[in-house]
């Protein structure tokens, strides 16, 4: 991508110093990186490059960008200078194809003066001038694309040879019929070619498509490829992931996807919302406070949820940056016993490919664990507000997916199937069965799809091997016992179920310090062990009890004074100072005035009473002096 901007810092890494041209793309998903392959001949006119938001390093650049769904198309027009967020792709698909074209609607909105040198005329030529065309004997060839009003067909062709010598594309519209059927031109779209030698001819292809008249024009002889002077794509040679299998077991449920989900949720799915107010606020409120007193995890983590679900609810402001909520999950406080791993580490979500799987797959493990601890434990809402409605974690759940889930796509499909039948949940049993049913309905509308994983079939589940009870025939159909799928449901997605192998060493500590691995030492859930050793180290001490509120509040206020300090100079005072009333602990507008006013109040209240008691003090002096007769 592209970015023709001063922020160096926000330029994703495959920027080049390409000064002609500088329009771009900002994607997220494999797929679209299909795209970049069949324009990689448009490069010299618009070029597109595939950033992942789900890369740790390119979250800053996601975030300055305001990308919230993936796949998210973005165009920057040539010689952009100031920065921008760029333009938004607006085709009513995500397919390859309204992806080409959205691109040529985009280079032909340039004006003349803008247009990227390279890119050669699109709008059909006047009719008057195809007769000249005609007559040309420059010594190349000279094609004319005639094709209809609507056709891309045309531009596609034109823009596919731009890197092409001795041959010139045009397009003309098929207004005149009678000129045409002179020209021998019986159909549109249709490529009438004039040779160097002047002889011409309407060109025979098998099918009047983009790719059939663009290799027959470049295979033409003495037609030949420039080399393109494009600046290096940075070499990924060294960046190359190597994938190392984590061997599994599939009737397991391993903490390491559940954290590394959270981990994506908290700070990559979240990233891309730079503050939060209103519904959103509210929904991320209540899904915190699901995942706080059911995700049956370990006490740092636990500690963690906790601690941002005690922050979220009791800080009454209407906005909140994303950057507060995530300082606090990094634990900037470095407040011991709190702590998630940084990296995303799938075990039963791992895929064949790494673009396969991952963080959807533990979402949905995340999910069935949720609706499982609130049937099997559903006194651990109480006093949440949640605690009456047993389909409340589901519609937070779907409140969730439809507002921060990357795949605008899922959402849609989601919200649809929770508005049809997620109101006849009436029991927490029924809760779980009616996120299983619906998560198979996915799967059977997935099964095939480009996103399905060879090694992971997108079959109805549990499969026979892993559930034989909760598999039935009757009348010779297979249909589901789901007495037994309750039961097997509670007992996958139960806490005794998940496994802590591959999950990540709280040990170390990494930002945030840690009580150890209290899980494997000293039971479950309950309140963390001291570790053996660990005595001297405070920070490996069992949990502190704090008031996360107090500490994160003097955290805040402290990180505001230092911006405030900032030897910048007065512009970071006054970029510190606006964020006064969003940094979320500091004070809001009217908070500010009611100071002002309690100050003027008291102010008015002391020099009342000065003048009060120097009034009576002088009229004790003349009484005493004056002594009545
Ligand atoms: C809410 C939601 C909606 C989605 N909607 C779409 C969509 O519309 N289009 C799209 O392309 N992708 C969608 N996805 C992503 C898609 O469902 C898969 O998550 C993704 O393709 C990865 O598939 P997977 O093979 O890892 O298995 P997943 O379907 O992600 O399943 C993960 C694991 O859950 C277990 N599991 C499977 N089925 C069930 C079940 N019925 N009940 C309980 N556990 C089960 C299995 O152990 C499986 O490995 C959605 C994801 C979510 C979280």
């Amino acid at each position: 991508m592209h970015v023709c901007g001063e922020r160096q810092k926000v330029r994703p890494r495959v920027c080049g110093p390409l000064q002609e041209c500088c329009n771009a793309s900002v994607e997220h998903v494999a797929p679209f990186i299909k795209a970049a392959d069949a324009t990689e001949d448009w490069a010299t006119a618009i070029r597109v490059a595939a950033l992942d938001c789900a890369e740790d390093k390119n979250q800053e650049v996601c975030r300055a960008y305001d990308i919230h769904f993936y796949p998210t198309f973005r165009y920057f027009k040539a010689f952009t200078k100031d920065f921008t967020t760029g333009e938004s792709f607006k085709g009513h698909d995500r397919e390859l194809q309204t992806v080409r074209h959205t691109m040529i609607d985009f280079l032909q909105n340039h004006t003349e003066g803008t247009r990227p040198p390279a890119c050669p005329p699109l709008d059909p030529i006047q009719p008057s001038d195809v007769p000249s065309l005609l007559d040309s004997h420059g010594g190349r060839y000279v094609a004319i694309m005639f094709e209809s009003n609507g056709s891309y067909v045309g531009r596609e062709v034109t823009l596919d040879l731009i890197l092409y010598e001795n041959i010139m594309v045009s397009r003309a519209l098929d207004g005149d019929k009678v000129f045409l059927q002179s020209l021998g031109v019986s159909s549109v779209p249709s490529c009438y070619l004039i040779y160097p030698n002047g002889s011409q001819g309407v060109i025979n292809v098998a099918k009047p498509l983009r790719s059939f008249f663009s290799s027959y024009l470049k295979s033409l002889p003495g037609v030949k490829k420039r080399s393109l002077s494009l600046p290096e794509k940075p070499s990924t040679e060294g960046h190359s992931e190597v994938v190392v299998w984590r061997e599994f077991d599939r009737a397991k449920l391993y903490m390491a996807d559940l954290e590394s989900g959270l981990h994506y949720l908290l700070r990559v799915e979240l990233a891309s919302h730079r503050s939060l107010a209103g519904a959103e606020l509210k929904t991320l409120r209540d899904f915190v406070t699901i995942v706080a007193k059911l995700f049956p995890g370990r006490p740092p983590i636990r500690k963690l949820l906790e601690m941002l679900q005690e922050w979220l609810t009791t800080l009454p402001l209407d906005r909140i940056p994303y950057n507060a909520v995530l300082d606090l999950v990094n634990n900037k406080m470095r407040i011991s016993g709190i702590f998630l791993t940084h990296h995303v580490k799938w075990v039963g979500c791992q895929g064949s490919r790494p673009e396969l799987r991952g963080y959807p797959c533990s979402l949905w493990k995340l999910f069935h664990t949720l609706t499982v601890e609130a049937s099997t434990r559903p006194e651990a809402l109480l006093g949440t507000g949640l605690e009456d409605d047993p389909g409340a974690v589901l519609q937070t759940v779907r409140r969730y997916i439809h507002t921060f889930f990357g795949c605008r796509e899922c959402g849609e499909h989601f919200e649809a199937m929770a508005k049809e039948s997620l109101d006849t949940v009436k029991t927490l049993d029924q809760a779980v069965l009616w996120l299983w049913r619906k998560h198979n309905a996915v799967n059977s509308r997935l099964a095939g799809h480009l996103s399905e994983d060879p090694k992971f079939p997108k079959v109805p589940w549990p499969t026979p091997e892993l559930c034989p009870a909760c598999h039935e025939e009757i009348k010779g159909l297979d249909s589901w016992n789901e007495g037994h799928v309750l039961l097997f449901l509670k007992r996958h997605y139960g806490r005794d179920n998940l496994v802590d192998t591959y999950a990540a060493d709280l040990g170390d500590g990494g930002d945030g310090a840690t009580t150890g691995r209290a899980r494997a030492e000293g039971g479950r859930l309950g309140p963390p062990g001291k570790p053996q050793g660990a005595q001297d180290d405070p920070s490996l001490h069992p949990l502190h009890v704090l008031d996360p509120r107090t500490d994160l509040l003097e955290s805040l206020h402290h990180r505001l004074d230092l911006r405030l300090q900032s030897p910048q100079g007065p512009g970071a005072r006054e970029e510190a100072e606006a964020e006064v009333p969003l940094l979320g602990v500091g004070f809001s507008s009217l908070d500010m005035s009611l100071c002002v006013v309690l100050y003027v109040a008291s102010s008015l209240f002391l020099m009342l009473m000065y003048f009060f008691f120097r009034v009576r003090s002088k009229r004790w002096k003349v009484r005493l002096y004056h002594p009545a007769v």
